[in-house]
């Protein structure tokens, strides 16, 4: 039987500014999305025994049904009317609840394959479509270039021009509920007057863009945050912000030696999580 092995990157938030609430719930915003070259490592194959089986065997997520590349894989399964069976392995790479989008990536990189793999011919408009239903961040690995995102996060356009960036990720090791952060923001109504350009020429640039109006919400419970992005910026990060809901904090640099230095000096100072990737 047909076998996969696909490669899941994690992402950072550039900016997310949050417009407002819906009346679902879910609120409006305008973000800027970076992937990132820290991936999951996912193998998916066919199978002749009916069923979708998902192992993952990290601590913290869910092997079977409650994964979200299970119900991504079921989606394309239900759709196709088929009775193949799906066996997906997650070798998980990117930290857990961390604001950098793990479960996302690996539900978009499933519908991916198991398209491929089914023969669905599925354009990735339409995965997009199924994907946002999985989570508002899907679409965005689908759509795989640096985007400016809006609506829930599933609007998409893609940036003109950014630079190929470094960027150091810092996770402390504290896992943040996603929705515990946007249930805890206050909204303000502060203008969204800040325009966000097409093309960005350098890392001193892209610093001007930084800014999430999720930060104060998990720094306020996580203090530590605040100095992890100073630790960054000690380190010659042009820039450093939070990712998404956090807690991983990054920081920007031009020059990879810089970088690696930094995640280096960072991860032996604290025995943290510290990394440095290159934008893709
Ligand atoms: C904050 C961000 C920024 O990229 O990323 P993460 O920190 O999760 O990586 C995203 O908005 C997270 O997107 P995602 O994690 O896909 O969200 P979902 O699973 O659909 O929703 C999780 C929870 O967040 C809330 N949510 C999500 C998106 C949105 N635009 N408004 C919301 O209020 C939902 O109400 C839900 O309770
Ligand atoms: N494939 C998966 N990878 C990571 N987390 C998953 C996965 N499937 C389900 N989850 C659950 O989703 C939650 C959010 O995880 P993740 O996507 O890593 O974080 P974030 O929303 O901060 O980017 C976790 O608490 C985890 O239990």
């Amino acid at each position: 039987m047909e076998k996969l092995k696909l490669l899941a990157p994690a992402k950072v938030n550039y900016r997310l500014d949050v417009l407002g609430k819906r009346p679902d719930g879910y609120h409006e915003l305008r973000m800027v999305m970076q992937r990132v070259g820290l991936c999951d490592e996912i193998s998916i194959a066919l199978s002749g025994t009916p069923g979708i089986r998902v192992t993952c065997g990290k601590v913290g997520v869910p092997d079977g049904p409650g994964n979200i590349a299970w119900r991504a894989a079921d989606a394309l399964l239900k759709l196709s009317g088929k009775e193949t069976g799906i066996d997906i392995a997650i070798d998980k790479r990117i930290p857990v609840a961390a604001g950098l989008g793990g479960g996302s990536s690996d539900a978009a990189t499933v519908l991916m394959g198991v398209n491929q793999l089914l023969g669905l011919g599925l354009s990735d408009e339409r995965l997009m479509e199924i994907g946002v239903k999985l989570g508002a961040d899907v679409p965005f690995f689908i759509f795989k270039k640096t985007a400016l995102a809006e609506g829930i996060g599933d609007k998409l356009t893609a940036m003109e021009s950014m630079p190929g960036l470094w960027v150091v990720l810092v996770n402390p090791g504290i896992h943040v509920s996603t929705a515990w952060v946007y249930q805890n923001l206050i909204l303000t109504e502060k203008g969204t007057d800040t325009i966000i350009r097409g093309s960005y020429g350098t890392a001193a640039e892209v610093a001007g863009l930084l800014s999430n109006d999720l930060e104060p919400v998990t720094c306020g419970k996580h203090p530590l945050l605040n100095e992890l992005k100073e630790m960054l910026l000690t380190a010659g990060a042009a820039g450093s912000l939070m990712s998404g809901s956090g807690a991983t904090v990054f920081g920007i640099f031009e020059d990879e030696e810089a970088a690696r230095r930094a995640a280096a000096e960072i991860a032996a100072a604290r025995g943290w999580f510290a990394v440095a990737v290159p934008t893709l």
